[in-house]
């Protein structure tokens, strides 16, 4: 589903990554380990596009993206190509990104903004997916500021979820969580039918839940 050839990223002329060469599999799951401020973050940042916004950042290489049957070079979207592409390749923030609104329309402002059908059961069923429902029945329409951080982190999940991407990335998404729920959320990716790419300290985890690994170092 992705391949990445050669990548090479700068800030400021200081070399976070170079001679880079991954596979994500479709419908498989690989995982991204290595030491902090290797540069895990800012490859995802790199396959879903957002590094452009990042100041002084140079990028070489390719990102080759599966789309209807062709390979697309992501590093040659122009803003328009990479907006929409964003919508089927979607990055899960360790750090939820949640906005002013009630816990629903976090979910729902993103339901109505991709056009979504169904979007009252879909946005439930996405609750209910990252174990949050029984939780927050009783207050959705409160704000999602008021959550923990665990149930932060599970909402922005439910968020990719609901907007049922093609390729998820997922940055350390249990870090906030017990055990028994991250192992709740490693067993629900296991069964979705996607393509995620996760990044995670936790070896267990990864032992878990991914088909592959890679291991980022100097
Ligand atoms: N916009 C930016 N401008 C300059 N330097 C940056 C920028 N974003 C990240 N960096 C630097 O790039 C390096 C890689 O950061 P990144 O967050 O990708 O690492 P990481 O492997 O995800 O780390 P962690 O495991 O701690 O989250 C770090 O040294 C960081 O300070």
């Amino acid at each position: 589903m992705v391949i990445i050839k050669n990548l090479k990223l700068e800030f400021s002329n200081r070399v976070i990554f170079e001679n880079l060469n991954l596979e994500i599999k479709e419908n498989k799951i690989t995982a991204i380990q290595g030491p902090s401020g290797i540069g895990k973050t800012s490859l995802f940042l790199c396959i879903n596009s957002m590094i452009r916004y990042e100041d002084d950042y140079k990028l070489s290489g390719e990102i080759l993206y599966k789309k209807n049957d062709n390979y697309i070079d992501l590093l040659k979207l122009d803003e328009n190509q990479a907006q929409d592409l964003r919508k089927e390749i979607i990055y899960v923030s360790q750090h939820p990104d949640l906005l002013p609104m009630s816990i629903y329309d976090n979910l729902n402002f993103f339901a109505k903004t991709h056009k979504l059908e169904n979007k009252h059961e879909r946005i439930l069923e996405a609750l209910k997916q990252v174990y949050l429902y029984d939780e927050v029945k009783d207050i959705l329409h409160k704000s999602a500021f008021n959550l923990s951080g665990g149930q932060q982190q599970r909402l922005i999940l439910a968020r990719a979820l609901l907007l049922k991407p093609k390729l998820l990335l997922l940055d350390e998404p249990t870090a906030s969580l017990n055990e028994s729920l991250s192992q709740k959320i490693e067993e629900m990716l296991k069964n979705q039918n996607i393509t995620i790419s996760i990044i995670s300290h936790f070896k267990s985890q990864i032992n878990n839940i991914a088909d592959f690994c890679y291991f980022l170092e100097e």
